[in-house]
C-alpha cells in the first residue's frame, strides 16, 4: 500500500510553517529565571557599559603622548599627582607630565588617555616615576561604551538566552525580561502492545519507550511536556485523548500506528480532529517515512512513527524547532560538526537519511563518525550514538572518508 502526499523534509517544514499561526504570547520573567528561555522583544541599552573610561591594569593613568620613546636605559619621567580609588569617581583633571596611581577597573581621570601598567614604571621618588615602555592612547583601559553604547540594541527578539546574555542584561540594568512562553506539548503513545515501565513485559507485550524519550526530549527543547499514557488502538479511546490533549496543550504529539496497518487508526484520528488536518502522511526520510503531519485549530499534532529511534529523529527534524523557537522565527544557533564517515553508506536519492553515529578523534585531531548498525526499534542504538549523521536527499550514499554534517544529540 502506497503512503499518500509523501513530502520532503523541506517540505513538510514549510508547509508546517505556513500554517502555523505566529504565537504572541509572552511574560515577564525576573533575570535568573530567563536562562533558555526565548526573548520577545529586542531589548535596547538605555545606558553606556562602562558609563566611564575604566583601567584594564593597575599602573598608572597618563596622557600617551608623554610617554612616546620611552625606553628603559631612557624613562619617560612624569610627576604622580593624584590617585583613583576603586569604585570612586576620579574628580579633577589630569596635566601634562602627570600620572595618576589606578587600580584595574578604576575609572580614568579626566585629561587622561592610556593606562601604564606598573611593571613598565619605576619609582624615582614618591612624587616621580620613571615610564620604561610607551603606550598609545586606548591602551590598558576600555572607553565608555566600548562594551555596550546606549541606545544599542543589544539583543533581539527570538534569541534563546544563554548565560552571557543575562550577564549582558545586568550590565544595562534589565532586571526582567519579556520571553515566550513555554509551548505545551500532550504526548500520548498508542498500541495495545505497549505497558507501563512499572508492569511486567509478558510475551507480546514491551514497555512504552517513546513517552520517556519524547518527554526529555520536549524538556530539552524548552518546552513543557504532559504525559497522557498509554491508549488503546482504537478509533474513540484515541479520539477521546487527542482531543483532551490538544486542549490541554500547544501541540500534540502521538507515537505508533502511524504506518498504513490495519490497526493505524492514528491518521484517521488525527483526520477527525479539525481544521485544517492532516498536511503530510509519509516523509521522504530515513528513518521516519510513516510521520503525519497535521495542523488542528493553529496547533501542530504529529503522528510519529512507533519505532523508537524513528520518533526520536522525526521529533527533532519537525517538532523540535517549533519548540525551541516558541513561535518565533528561528535564530539558529546550533551547528553539525563535520565528520569523515568509515564506512560506505548506500541511500536513496529524493530521500534524506539520519544514521546514527558515533565519534572518535584521530590522532592528527580529526574526527571520524563511526555507523551504529541496527534497526530503528532498537533504542539501544540512540544509547550508543553520539549523534546522527546527515545524508542528504541529492546523494546517493556517502564513501568512506567522505564528510558529513553530524548533529549531536
Ligand atoms: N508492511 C510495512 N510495514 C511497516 C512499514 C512499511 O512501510 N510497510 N513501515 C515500517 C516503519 S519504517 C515503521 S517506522 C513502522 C511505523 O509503525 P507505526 O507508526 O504504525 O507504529 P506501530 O506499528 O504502532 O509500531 C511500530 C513498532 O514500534 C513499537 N512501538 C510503538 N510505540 C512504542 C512505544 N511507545 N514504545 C516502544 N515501542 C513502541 C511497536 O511495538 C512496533 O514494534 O512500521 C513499519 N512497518
Ligand atoms: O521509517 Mo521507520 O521509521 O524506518 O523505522
Amino acid at each position: 500500500m502506497e503512503l499518500f502526499n509523501v513530502l520532503t523534509v523541506a517540505q513538510a517544514r514549510s508547509t508546517l510553517a505556513s500554517h502555523l499561526p505566529a504565537r504572541t504570547q509572552a511574560e515577564t520573567v525576573p533575570l535568573l529565571q530567563g536562562l533558555n528561555r526565548i526573548l520577545a522583544r529586542d531589548i535596547t541599552a538605555l545606558e553606556d557599559v562602562p558609563g566611564f573610561d575604566r583601567s584594564t591594569m593597575d599602573g598608572y593613568a597618563v596622557r600617551a603622548r608623554d610617554t612616546f620613546g620611552a625606553t628603559e636605559s631612557l624613562p619617560a619621567y612624569v610627576d604622580v599627582t593624584g590617585e583613583v580609588m576603586m569604585g570612586q569617581e576620579a574628580v579633577g583633571k589630569l596635566g601634562s607630565g602627570q600620572a595618576w596611581l589606578i587600580p584595574t577597573g578604576g575609572m580614568l581621570p579626566p585629561g587622561a588617555d592610556a593606562v601604564v601598567m606598573v611593571e613598565y614604571t619605576e619609582e624615582l621618588d614618591t612624587n616621580t616615576i620613571g615610564i620604561t615602555k610607551p603606550v598609545a592612547p586606548g591602551d590598558n583601559m576600555v572607553r565608555r561604551g566600548e562594551d555596550v553604547a546606549a541606545g544599542s540594541v543589544v539583543l533581539t527578539a527570538g534569541r534563546r538566552l544563554r548565560p552571557q546574555d543575562l550577564g549582558l542584561l545586568s550590565a544595562v540594568g534589565v532586571t526582567e525580561v519579556p520571553v515566550m512562553l513555554p509551548v505545551k506539548v500532550g504526548i500520548l503513545s498508542t498500541g495495545n502492545e505497549l505497558v507501563e515501565p512499572d508492569q511486567p513485559a509478558a510475551p507480546g507485550k514491551v514497555r512504552d519507550i517513546n513517552s520517556y524519550t519524547l518527554y526529555g526530549q520536549v524538556l530539552e527543547a524548552g518546552g513543557i511536556p504532559k504525559l497522557y499514557g498509554i491508549i488503546q488502538d482504537n478509533f474513540d479511546a484515541l479520539q477521546a485523548a487527542m482531543r483532551q490533549a490538544l486542549a490541554e496543550n500547544d501541540m500534540v504529539l502521538v507515537s505508533g500506528g502511524s504506518s498504513v496497518g490495519a490497526r493505524d487508526v492514528t491518521a484517521r484520528v488525527i483526520a477527525a480532529l479539525g481544521q485544517p488536518g492532516v498536511l503530510f502522511h509519509g516523509i521522504a526520510i530515513k528513518p521516519g517515512k510513516p510521520s503525519i503531519g497535521a495542523v488542528v485549530d493553529g496547533k501542530a499534532v504529529f503522528g510519529l512513527p512507533g519505532h523508537p529511534v524513528s520518533a526520536m529523529v522525526v521529533f527533532n527534524l519537525l517538532a523540535r524547532p517549533i519548540i525551541q523557537s516558541a513561535g518565533l522565527p528561528v535564530q539558529q544557533t546550533s551547528f553539525p560538526l563535520r565528520a569523515a564517515i568509515t564506512r560506505n553508506v548506500h541511500s536513496a536519492t529524493g530521500r534524506d537519511d539520519f544514521l546514527r553515529v558515533t565519534l572518535r578523534r584521530l590522532e592528527d585531531g580529526s574526527i571520524v563518525a563511526d555507523p551504529v548498525l541496527g534497526k530503528s526499534g532498537l533504542i539501544s542504538t540512540m544509547v550508543k550514538a553520539d549523534g546522527v549523521a546527515h545524508l542528504p536527499l541529492t546523494k546517493e550514499g556517502v564513501e568512506a572518508g567522505e564528510l558529513v554534517d553530524v548533529w549531536l544529540f
